[in-house]
């Protein structure tokens, strides 16, 4: 005889009994029902048994027909199924012999790995960012030097400001590499540090680190941080990738720079004119789509292309004559976006100013300040580049800004001069009334169409150019008609 459960499966009624004999709870007795928990749970020693019954038919799970206990007995032609039928109490059917698994070991450890060989534990929370809290630590600063590390590593890791309200403020160069731009090679810089949840810039010019023929004759304008050994392990290559190289990479040429020497030679810096240094405020709608409501992408243009002009100095070896050198200098790129209330309270401030607001009142209205921007990081950035710091070479800072210039001064940075930032629709009126042509001034060909206030203003060509185009039509199939194709 024969039922059908629920879901439609079909057990003998003998079987059924004989389940519900095995697993039903143990009658009490009239004593025994008084003891608490004396009824037996019809599921602790018997769960074989309801799940051998479970697999004596089709509706098993993956699980159950792949269990070690009953292999493969839902059904037993199945390869490695057990013949139970030469069952006998003692003779356990032999184990299938297990594949032997390969351990697989990360080449990568994981981060609190690599921290553990180093010496040092992760902290805690250590992954977790919020807007409001800076970078952490081991993601932006130079970790503690392992106390195993040589004396170079252990120095010049983490650029200090010497100030003595901030003595915690640390800055490191994480990244350089090489742009090139309508005013000639810069080396873009990326900085962390531990004030700020912000990835400033520095956009370093000094193309005289180019040339592989001469020795330049000013100091060369690098990292401190970034040229420092990071740790006993770091390859060459690590630390080519991160930028930290001498002369202009290629695949012929891949030099690993050495860590700072702390000294520099100042023989020369009575004739070579300080760097020009320009603290730039990031402005997303002067720089990228061209508004015209500031001349922030004009300035950022402007300040690149004056630092980049070559200049005429006095030939070291004979003084009596000149030799013209590549200009030399640095944008710091700080991200203090709407001097530093950020884009949203910027926008809507333009929208106040549409209502007959100037900047200052705007800010205001929206519950800012006039001007939120700090100089501090900048300054740390400036002392990392060896760039106006005590003992180091002064600057020559482009601004008009007198705010600026006084707090770059009390970070203790050495100005030796201010260069004033003068918007090129007045440099132009002022050329038009001396009699002069703005354009031969500026040794450009025609004039800038104005708005368009991009770096460079003009059309973007070059080696570089070509090769990058070239990967995209070649390697990722951007239909572009290749140029050279025609040529070759
Ligand atoms: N809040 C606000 N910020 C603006 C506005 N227009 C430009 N900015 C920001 O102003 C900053 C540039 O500052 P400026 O005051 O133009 O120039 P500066 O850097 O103080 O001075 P200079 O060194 O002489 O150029 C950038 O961060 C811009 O985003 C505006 O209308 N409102």
């Amino acid at each position: 005889m024969s039922c059908h459960d629920h879901r439609g499966v079909e057990h003998s009624l003998a079987d059924l009994e004989l389940l519900d004999m095995l697993t039903a709870p143990v009658v009490p007795s009239p004593d025994e029902l008084t003891k608490k928990g004396s009824y037996k749970r019809r599921d602790s020693d018997l769960d074989p048994l309801l799940l051998a019954a479970a697999a004596s038919y089709g509706h098993v799970t993956r699980n159950h027909y792949a269990h070690d206990f009953f292999p493969a007995v839902g059904d037993p032609r199945a390869e490695g199924a057990y013949d139970w039928t030469k069952w006998q109490p003692g003779s356990l059917p032999a184990r299938p012999e297990r594949k032997v698994r390969l351990k697989y070991e990360s080449r990568q450890a994981p981060r609190s790995h690599r921290l553990k060989q180093l010496g040092l534990e992760e902290k805690e929370n250590d992954s977790v960012r919020t807007a409001s809290t800076p970078l952490r630590g081991a993601d932006n600063l130079p970790l503690p030097a392992p106390k195993s590390a040589t004396s170079e590593t252990s120095t010049s890791l983490v650029a200090r400001t010497q100030l003595p309200h901030s003595p915690q403020l640390e800055v490191k160069c994480m990244a350089r590499t090489r742009v090139p731009t309508p005013h000639g090679p810069v080396f873009l810089h990326l900085y962390h540090n531990n004030r700020d949840n912000k990835e400033h810039l520095a956009i370093v010019v000094d193309p005289a680190q180019l040339q592989e023929d001469s020795l330049p004759l000013a100091p060369s304008i690098r990292s401190r941080t970034l040229d420092a050994v990071w740790s006993d392990s770091e390859t060459e290559m690590e630390r080519i990738t991160r930028g930290a190289y001498v002369g202009r990479l290629s695949k012929n040429s891949q030099r690993p720079s050495r860590p700072p020497v702390e000294r520099m030679d100042t023989s020369t810096l009575d004739i070579i004119p300080p760097p020009l240094i320009r603290i730039h405020s990031e402005c997303f709608t002067g720089e990228t789509i061209g508004s015209m409501r500031c001349d922030c992408g004009e300035q950022l243009d402007e300040a690149i292309r004056q630092i980049a002009l070559p200049v005429t100095v006095a030939d070291p070896s004979d003084r009596a004559r000149t030799v013209t050198i590549p200009g030399r200098g640095a944008v710091i790129y700080m991200r203090q976006e709407g001097r530093g209330i950020g884009l949203l309270s910027k926008i809507r401030a333009y929208n106040l100013q549409d209502l007959g607001h100037d900047t200052v009142t705007a800010n205001l209205m929206l519950g800012h300040g006039a001007d939120e921007r700090g100089y501090e990081v900048a300054s740390a950035i400036l002392c990392d580049l060896g760039l106006g710091a005590d003992g180091l070479e002064g600057v020559r800072l482009l601004t008009n800004n007198p705010d600026k210039l006084h707090a770059l001064e009390k970070e203790g940075i050495q100005i030796v001069e201010r260069v004033p930032m003068v918007p090129r629709s007045w440099q132009r009126r002022q050329q038009h009334k001396l009699g002069h042509d703005f354009a031969d001034l500026h040794g450009q060909e025609e004039e800038k169409v104005m708005g368009a206030m991009m770096i460079g203003g003009g059309e973007v060509y070059g080696e570089d150019l070509d090769k990058y185009l070239r990967t995209k039509v070649l390697r990722m199939g951007h239909m572009l008609p290749l140029l050279s194709d025609a040529s070759d």
